[in-house]
């Protein structure tokens, strides 16, 4: 049996980059996918809308539905303040074996906490589990038709607090229709459009950032 695409990613990072340094696993990955195999990592140019989003947060906690290998989990953590913490939710044990390790050989261990599992069974059960009270930030990568049912979710499970910020990727490509129209029709939620480009690619895609109004 042969390597799987994110074992190839994941020796591409060990091969490439430095132990410790976020920076150069992000480009490690990024220039594989652009070069040799493309994947479904949010990417740099959208990369670079969720670091400026992110650090105009500054949140201390954080939530991410949709680890796959890691590549956004690695672009949020390395950006978090001393203390803050990143949940990161997966329901592909295989996606998530590799993601453990790019984010170890990232260094971000300590500010990541990796759960396995549906996100639908794992929101309700993530404040007795790991103390949360509510997130700061919240970025939806996951299964696109679960975008809007996890959002109702976590607003029904008091997850989110006025100002907490939800950043999606995919609202265009792959498309997440039914969330874009709750967002953007809600009077609960602010939301603003950030165009882009799909990963390695030339397609538009973008992010959607919606602020809970409470
Ligand atoms: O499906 C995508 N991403 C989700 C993978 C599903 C992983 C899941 C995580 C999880 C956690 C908890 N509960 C349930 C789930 S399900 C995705 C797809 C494309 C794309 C774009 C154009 C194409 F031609 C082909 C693919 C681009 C992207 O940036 C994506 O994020
Ligand atoms: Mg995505």
């Amino acid at each position: 049996t042969g390597s799987s695409q994110p074992q190839r990613m994941l020796k591409a990072v060990q091969k490439n980059a430095t132990k410790g340094d976020p920076q150069s696993v992000i480009s490690a990955i990024d220039h594989y996918c652009r070069n040799k195999e493309w994947a479904m990592n949010v990417g740099d140019d959208k990369g670079l809308i969720l670091d400026s989003v992110l650090t105009e947060v500054n949140p201390s906690a954080a939530l991410e539905l949709g680890t796959y290998c890691g590549y956004s989990t690695v672009r949020i953590a390395r950006l978090l303040s001393p203390g803050s913490k990143l949940i990161t939710v997966e329901f592909n044990p295989a996606f998530a074996a590799v993601a453990r390790q790019i984010i170890a050989y990232a260094g971000l261990q300590d500010k990541v906490t990796l759960v396995e599992g549906p996100s639908g069974d794992l929101i309700p059960k993530l404040r007795e589990r790991f103390g949360v009270k509510s997130f700061d930030f919240v970025f939806l990568d996951h299964w696109k038709d679960r975008y809007l049912l996890d959002t109702k979710l976590l607003e029904d499970c008091g997850l989110l607090q006025k100002g907490t910020v939800l950043l999606a990727d995919n609202v265009i490509c792959p498309g997440t229709p039914e969330y874009l129209k709750y967002v953007r029709s809600s009077p609960r939620y602010e939301s603003r459009y950030y165009k882009s480009n799909l990963e390695y690619t030339k397609l538009e895609d973008g992010l959607e950032k919606s602020v809970f109004l409470g």
